[in-house]
């Protein structure tokens, strides 16, 4: 520790959200190491005990089931990672819910998928059970429902994941707790890469070199999806700590280890937090500068009429980019046409597209809030 402060943001936090990575879970042989998972739940015990409401993101169902069907390393394919993940899940389950009771804490297991924490309707009902299992005094271990979800479908990692919930929950603090003490500026088996104790804007971020997964083969994301997360969560509102899970009971007092990364912005609606975050594009629409000027400035809807061209293969619904004239990209949307009936429509007017194709053509390419400017 450099100096003696302490973190009020953290020693505040009445609502926190810890996310406890694959790598900080296992042995080095595999499978799950249950002193760690005991270590882990004394510390979120700890919080408790000083009145916080504690949400734990657990990884590790992949990496627990590992051992029990006789691989030696997470496998590649996704029907295998969903047989590995249905199998460690309960597993992994089990050794919370044994931990968390030599503390008299109960564990209530949840499992999400994307839809459920970015669509209204789902994500309102994730909301009132978070509500209620905080408000009955459990601890909810999350997880991605990984059995069930599909490539196209699944978040990956549960770095995003967890700033997701953390929003969900309306959390004061983000935890990630990875097998690397912070963020540094640049891969840390690099000879002289430095901490980075603190980040309080973008530009913080410009000069960091940012990796993979580290060495133990275990973790998905690396700091990639740490930095998104963080992104995410303090573009929200939450300030977010990153540090190693040894660290995790020095975090959670206050003390300046690993790196807090400080709330940037306001609460905003989490399906915008995904789009701008989350998503990879499926195409492109062109926008003439009377469209860039309507979307970037007045933040209106796009309408067909100012848009020039079409790029790529996408289907209502899909995220698309918006290109300036230029070909820079302005804004990322939710379209509502596919990708094949937007040639027809485009630079026409909603009034003329109405009255030769029908109502159903009036409706905006993309819709105001359905729309991230860039
Ligand atoms: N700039 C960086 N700072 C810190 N760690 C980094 C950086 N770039 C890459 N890494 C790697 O990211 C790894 C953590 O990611 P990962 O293995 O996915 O963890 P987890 O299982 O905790 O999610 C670290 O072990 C480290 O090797
Ligand atoms: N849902 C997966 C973990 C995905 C993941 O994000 O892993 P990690 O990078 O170790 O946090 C599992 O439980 O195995």
């Amino acid at each position: 520790m450099s100096d003696g402060s302490v973190r009020d943001v953290v020693t505040t936090a009445r609502r926190i959200v810890v996310k406890v990575g694959s790598s900080s879970l296992t042995t080095a042989a595999g499978g799950i190491d249950p002193e760690r998972v005991s270590a882990l739940v004394d510390v979120l015990a700890g919080a408790r005990a000083r009145g916080a409401e504690v949400v734990l993101v657990s990884s590790g169902a992949i990496a627990a089931g590992l051992a029990p069907l006789g691989l030696a390393k997470r496998p590649r394919g996704l029907a295998a990672q969903q047989a590995a993940a249905s199998v460690g899940q309960g597993l992994l389950v089990h050794r919370y819910t044994e931990e968390l009771a030599r503390h008299g804490l109960t564990a209530g297991q949840v499992l999400l998928t994307l839809d459920d924490v970015t669509r209204r309707a789902h994500h309102r009902n994730a909301h009132q059970t978070f509500t209620k299992l905080l408000e009955l005094g459990v601890i909810p271990i999350v997880n991605e429902n990984d059995t069930v979800a599909t490539t196209e479908i699944r978040f990956g990692d549960n770095d995003r994941l967890a700033a997701l919930v953390a929003h969900l929950v309306h959390a004061d603090l983000l935890l990630l707790l990875s097998d690397v003490d912070g963020l540094y500026d640049g891969p840390p088996s690099r000879p002289g890469a430095r901490l980075i104790s603190e980040v309080r804007a973008d530009r913080d971020l410009a000069d960091v070199v940012v990796g993979s997964a580290g060495q133990a083969g275990v973790g998905t994301g690396g700091m990639v999806t740490k930095v998104d997360a963080a992104a995410i969560a303090t573009g929200s509102g939450i300030p977010v700590v990153l540090t190693s899970a040894e660290y995790a009971g020095d975090a959670l007092a206050g003390k300046p280890v690993g790196t807090l990364f400080h709330a940037t912005g306001k609460r905003r609606p989490i399906r915008l937090l995904w789009l701008r975050h989350a998503t990879e594009p499926k195409g492109a629409v062109l926008l003439d500068a009377g469209a860039v000027r309507a979307v970037v400035e007045r933040r209106a809807s796009l309408l067909a009429a100012g848009i020039t061209g079409v790029q790529g293969e996408f289907s209502a619904g899909d995220p698309v980019d918006l290109l300036g004239p230029e070909g820079e990209v302005v804004g990322r949307g939710l379209v509502n046409f596919d990708a094949s009936e937007l040639p027809a429509l485009l630079g026409r007017s909603s009034k003329e597209l109405k009255r030769e194709l029908g109502a159903a053509y009036e409706r905006e390419v993309v819709h105001r809030d359905d729309l991230v400017v860039l």
